[in-house]
């Protein structure tokens, strides 16, 4: 196999390189494709009306994705339509500031609301999450390992020492990307300031040995309790990550290995290898973050019963307090200080009768419910039916999730400076016991002058030292990855599977150790090509597709990289096809310094310093080591082709080289005589 005509790196997304170089001057790029070098975009901060700071773009950020999505690839867009951004007034024409140009657009979002609503993720039938709510309690980011540093090619160079050897450096390993947990932090709301996550490459290899230093490592700080999914994981995959204490921490991705230099490649057999690797690429990847507060107790009751003014009591939490229903939007924590000890307390907002059905925001809310480790039930003494009231709210409870009816709970009557209130106190105390509440268990309060607060509190604490010591149970199997993986990946080489061929008689070799090796390859260098082949034969791959029927000119894709097969598998017509390709690619400059037959023939100047290596390299007593695979047929061809370079050369260009005529004379001379 070799390079392809039209060689065309796809990705992983689908689309190809121009296909995203071409949106890159029109739109927001999403940061998952990957190589495609328009990742450094900024995209929009959230909500609408900013613009990105390189497309200038003036459309809201979602609607940017939604558009490049909608057009790049359409699963792309599957996955951003899970944006937790909003996005009003949805307007069917886009206008780009720079170029003035406008676009009609299908917004195929439209019906976001239902679809999330069907897929169980929005919980107010037709409604949206309100702003503040919003990246409070999950958020998805955009994560990225750095990319390994690519590997040198040197040679020592140094007075006195004649054939120094090679000595390029390997690149350094790319930084990889740890979630921390930072118990300052109580809420995800801090990505909704920063989206995109992208760990330090590592450094370039250099000569004379020198490594490539590693990327830094990138930390995400989250709050306890946070749980860390792949967005696009299968199901029954484990999460990534649940880190539940302070400082505890654990591996999102992993960064690249750095590529090898080729002092890396020395060998006895080849002892100037000429060819380095690039770095692999760090993983990158949208990961979901949840968050289950995690409390020691919470506050839970109906809407206005007092629980923020209960937790602004007992702690020095200053949630907002009025007189309406659903103040309090997202749960307020409060650290209760008292007789020398400490307990959290989170003020849970309202619940609703039909909250466990999503009414009120009912599942947002009791979810956090379920990472406390015992709850206090606030009645509103001044409402109509008291009663009622908590016999609903225990009956959401239970239909959420019968485990929060187990949840040791203590009650606290509130409201009892109203002086109506204290007409029922003995009414609600009869039915709670009743229902099997311990008369130590109930507690006439009021939250606005303090009154019967601190028994309460001292009634909690008693009733947390009973539970056995657990200060957060992890509700998943999450990988947790404390440490680097020895090796960046187990996988076999020898294990893939050939595809093909499709209409347009195209192949296809998957399998992630040869894909990563094939984005590895670094196929400005000839020996590295070869080294491909040859793996591709060592591997069986070469003998797979023959066995299926691969014929001359088929193209085989392999890890993006799309090559040409060949039923001449001679290393003349390997070379042949690799110069070809270089020349086409305007590449041609990396490795010439050994290869001159590779210059580019509109770059005239440079044919004398090719013919001039030539003659050093023929003539030379370093020949082996230099050319150590040269032999007569590829020492023909490649007179061959430098003739045909200076053939095509008009006389007025090869007058302006001096001295060129003597050199292809003298060349012509060396090569007759070798040849004999
Ligand atoms: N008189 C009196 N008023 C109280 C007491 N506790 C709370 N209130 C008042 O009740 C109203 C609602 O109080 P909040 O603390 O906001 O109630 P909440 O349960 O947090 O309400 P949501 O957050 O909307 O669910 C406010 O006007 C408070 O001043 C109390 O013990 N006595
Ligand atoms: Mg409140």
């Amino acid at each position: 196999m070799r390079p392809c005509t039209s060689r065309n790196f796809s990705t992983k997304e689908g689309g190809s390189v121009q296909q995203h170089r071409a949106l890159q001057n029109t739109f927001l790029t999403p940061t998952n494709i990957p190589r495609c070098g328009i990742d450094q975009h900024q995209f929009c901060g959230f909500g609408g009306g900013s613009t990105c700071s390189r497309c200038k773009l003036r459309s809201p950020r979602q609607r940017c994705q939604t558009v490049l999505a909608r057009l790049a690839a359409p699963e792309q867009a599957e996955v951003l339509r899970d944006e937790d951004e909003v996005v009003e007034d949805w307007e069917t024409e886009w206008v780009n500031d720079e170029t003035g140009a406008s676009q009609e657009v299908e917004w195929f979002v439209e019906d976001w609301a239902d679809n999330k609503e069907s897929s169980g993720k929005e919980s107010v039938s037709g409604k949206r999450l309100p702003a503040e709510m919003r990246c409070f309690d999950t958020a998805n980011i955009y994560i990225k390992a750095g990319d390994g540093g690519k590997g040198c090619v040197a040679f020592r160079r140094e007075k006195h020492v004649p054939r120094g050897g090679p000595s390029g450096g390997n690149g350094g390993n790319g930084g990889n990307v740890w979630a921390v947990v930072d118990d300052s932090l109580n809420s995800l709301a801090a990505f909704r300031k920063q989206l995109h996550y992208r760990a330090t490459p590592g450094s370039l290899g250099g000569g004379s040995n020198r490594h490539g230093a590693n990327g830094p490592d990138l930390e995400i700080r989250v709050p306890p309790g946070t749980i860390m999914r792949r967005r696009d994981a299968r199901p029954g995959e484990p999460p990534l990550a649940e880190l539940l204490s302070a400082g505890e921490r654990a591996v999102l991705a992993t960064g690249g290995r750095g590529g090898r230099g080729n002092a890396s490649f020395k060998t006895g057999r080849n002892n100037a290898p000429t060819m380095a690797e690039f770095g692999e690429e760090g993983t990158e990847m949208w990961v979901e973050l949840e968050l289950k507060l995690v409390a020691d107790v919470g506050i839970i009751g109906v809407p206005n019963a007092g629980k923020s003014t209960l937790l602004s009591v007992l702690s020095n939490a200053k949630p907002k307090v009025a007189d309406y229903p659903f103040t309090t939007l997202v749960p307020n924590l409060g650290v209760c200080e008292m007789d020398y000890r400490t307990t959290v307390f989170a003020d849970i907002p309202g619940l609703l009768e039909g909250a466990h059905a999503g009414v009120g925001l009912g599942h947002e809310f009791l979810r956090h419910c379920q990472r406390t480790r015992a709850l206090v039930h606030v009645i509103d003494g001044t409402s109509p039916d008291p009663i009622g009231d908590y016999k609903a709210l225990r009956t959401e409870l239970e239909l959420f999730n019968t485990s929060l009816l187990e949840k040791p709970q203590v009650v606290a009557y509130n409201k009892i400076d109203v002086p109506d209130s204290g007409d029922y106190i003995d009414e609600v105390r009869e039915f709670l016991l009743g229902e099997g509440v311990p008369p130590e268990d109930i507690f006439a309060i009021s939250a606005a002058t303090g009154q019967g607060v601190r028994d309460l509190v001292r009634r909690v604490r008693d009733v947390l030292d009973t539970l056995p010591v657990e200060a957060a149970v992890r509700t998943t199997d999450a990988l947790n990855m404390r440490e680097l993986p020895r090796r960046m990946s187990s996988a076999d080489i020898s294990d893939f599977d050939v595809e093909g061929p499709d209409a347009q008689r195209r192949w296809t070799v998957s399998g992630e150790a040869i894909e990563r090796f094939a984005a590895m390859t670094n196929w400005d260098y000839y020996e590295a090509m070869l080294r491909f082949q040859k793996v591709l034969d060592a591997t069986g791959i070469n003998k797979q597709l023959r066995a299926k029927g691969v014929q001359e000119g088929d193209t085989v894709v392999v890890g993006g990289i799309e090559l040409q097969w060949s039923d001449d598998q001679s290393e003349g017509a390997l070379y042949a096809a690799w110069r070809e390709d270089k020349l086409r690619r305007g590449t041609a400059w990396q490795g010439t310094a050994r290869w001159p037959h590779a210059v580019p023939r509109p770059l005239v100047a440079s044919l004398v310093v090719a013919l001039l290596m030539v003659t050093v390299a023929l003539s030379s007593a370093r020949r082996d080591a230099i050319l150590p695979r040269t032999d007569a047929a590829q020492v023909e061809l490649w007179y061959k082709q430098m003739k045909e370079d200076w053939d095509s050369l008009t006389p007025a260009q090869r007058a302006q080289i001096p001295d060129a005529e003597e050199a292809m004379d003298y060349v012509k001379e060396l090569y007759n005589t070798i040849m004999v």
